[in-house]
């Protein structure tokens, strides 16, 4: 048997999903089948202090060879970093990926990609410029659950034909203006934040059906703005697809709580899936085949948070030679979500503060 395939990865933020990502790569990666990768967490940054760095590696468990930082930009010049995992609010993902790319780092970057898609664009083309792997941490195109359910409805047709698909992420957080969930200045608002997984879900079955051949989509949007800070507390995305003659309706809200019934509801001809919450890392879904009991079926992730299966796509990536994953392609799925949230917001008059909306000078 050869050796696995070791990634050595450096952390960029120390804050409440870094801790997640990180115990998955500590995690045997061979409970996720993935016994050809290994992680290695090399390094870990924290652009408050090494203090708080040094919190995190005791927290999470990283061996006493990770090292750690003050600063980002010390971290990405070291050698012993392969691929930068950034966990930064949503309007610091343009520039610390850039730092990372301008560094000779491959890149794995949380939800939202960018802001905008112009900002991805050009995070495209510098990654393409410097031969580097670049890809958006939407862990949800990775779990095995969502892949069997894309299996079940795209290839074996369990449901017939589609005609609708509901999907929603729902999360009543608290009025704080300050939380990066109400902040402007942190790329806060539900459709960017939440709303991203419900948009996913809808794209995943119905554009990305196969008779749909990703055709565009026509799409109506509502979009609601919080009197607090201004960002959306509540949008709807309905995407109409002609060539299957479905609609996909993708809500989000930061009042209302995803319904304990489903998150995800996929209807078609011979009966539903139904995909219980959360929507971000299901273990299982339900089939109900019309004249037929309900069936539950459970694709375990063997004590995973859910997250690692993302790292063993780059892992595998970054062993193959190849500069984006397969699940989550950068033109073909990353672009097409940022467009699809630009238009969601030129409808709903909305726009981030200038700076952070902006690229580079010259791009
Ligand atoms: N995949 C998933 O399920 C989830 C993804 N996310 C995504 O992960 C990213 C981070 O979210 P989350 O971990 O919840 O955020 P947190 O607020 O918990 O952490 C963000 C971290 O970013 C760093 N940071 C740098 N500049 C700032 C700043 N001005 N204000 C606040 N933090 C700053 C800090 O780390 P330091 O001090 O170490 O530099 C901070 O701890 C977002 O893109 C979010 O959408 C979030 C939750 C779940
Ligand atoms: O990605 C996420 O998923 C879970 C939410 O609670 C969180 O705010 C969001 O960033």
């Amino acid at each position: 048997m050869t050796s696995p395939n070791i990634c050595k990865w450096g952390i960029l933020a120390t804050g409440g999903i870094a801790v997640n990502f990180v115990e998955d790569l500590l995690l045997d990666s061979s409970k996720r089948n993935a016994s050809d990768v290994q992680h290695v967490v090399a390094a870990i940054a924290s652009s408050s202090s090494l203090e708080k760095a040094d919190d995190f590696k005791a927290k999470t468990g990283c061996p006493s060879s990770t090292k750690t930082y003050s600063s980002y930009e010390d971290m990405v010049k070291d050698k012993d970093v392969d691929i930068v995992y950034i966990a930064t609010p949503h309007v610091y993902h343009y520039e610390n990926t850039l730092l990372c790319l301008e560094n000779g780092k491959g890149v794995l970057c949380e939800k939202p990609f960018t802001i905008n898609a112009a900002q991805l664009k050009h995070l495209i083309t510098e990654a393409r410029k410097r031969n580097l792997f670049l890809s958006e941490a939407m862990w949800t195109r990775h779990i095995p659950a969502v892949r069997e359910v894309q299996r079940l409805i795209h290839e074996e047709k369990v449901l017939g034909r589609i005609t609708r698909v509901f999907s929603d992420l729902s999360v009543p957080f608290a009025l704080d203006p300050k939380h990066r969930i109400y902040n402007p200045e942190l790329g806060g608002g539900a459709l960017l934040d939440v709303g991203i997984y419900a948009l996913t879900w809808q794209l995943l079955t119905l554009y990305q059906h196969p008779e749909n051949a990703r055709a565009h989509p026509e799409f109506t949007s509502t979009f609601t703005k919080s009197p607090l800070t201004g960002v959306d507390d509540s949008t709807v995305v309905i995407g109409n697809y002609p060539r299957l003659g479905a609609q996909g309706i993708a809500t989000t809200s930061l009042h209302a709580k995803t319904s304990s019934v489903y998150s995800v509801l996929i209807q078609g001809e011979k009966g539903d899936i139904r995909v219980p919450p959360m929507p971000m890392n299901p273990e299982r879904f339900f089939l109900d085949l019309k004249g037929q009991e309900s069936k539950e079926i459970e694709i375990s992730m063997n004590g995973s948070n859910g997250m690692g299966f993302e790292a063993d796509a780059a892992a595998r990536c970054l062993r193959d030679g190849k500069k984006e994953t397969e699940l989550c392609t950068l033109e073909g799925d990353s672009l097409v979500v940022m467009k699809i949230m630009d238009e969601v917001r030129q409808k709903g008059d909305f726009r981030y503060p200038e700076k952070w909306e902006a690229t580079r000078p010259g791009v």
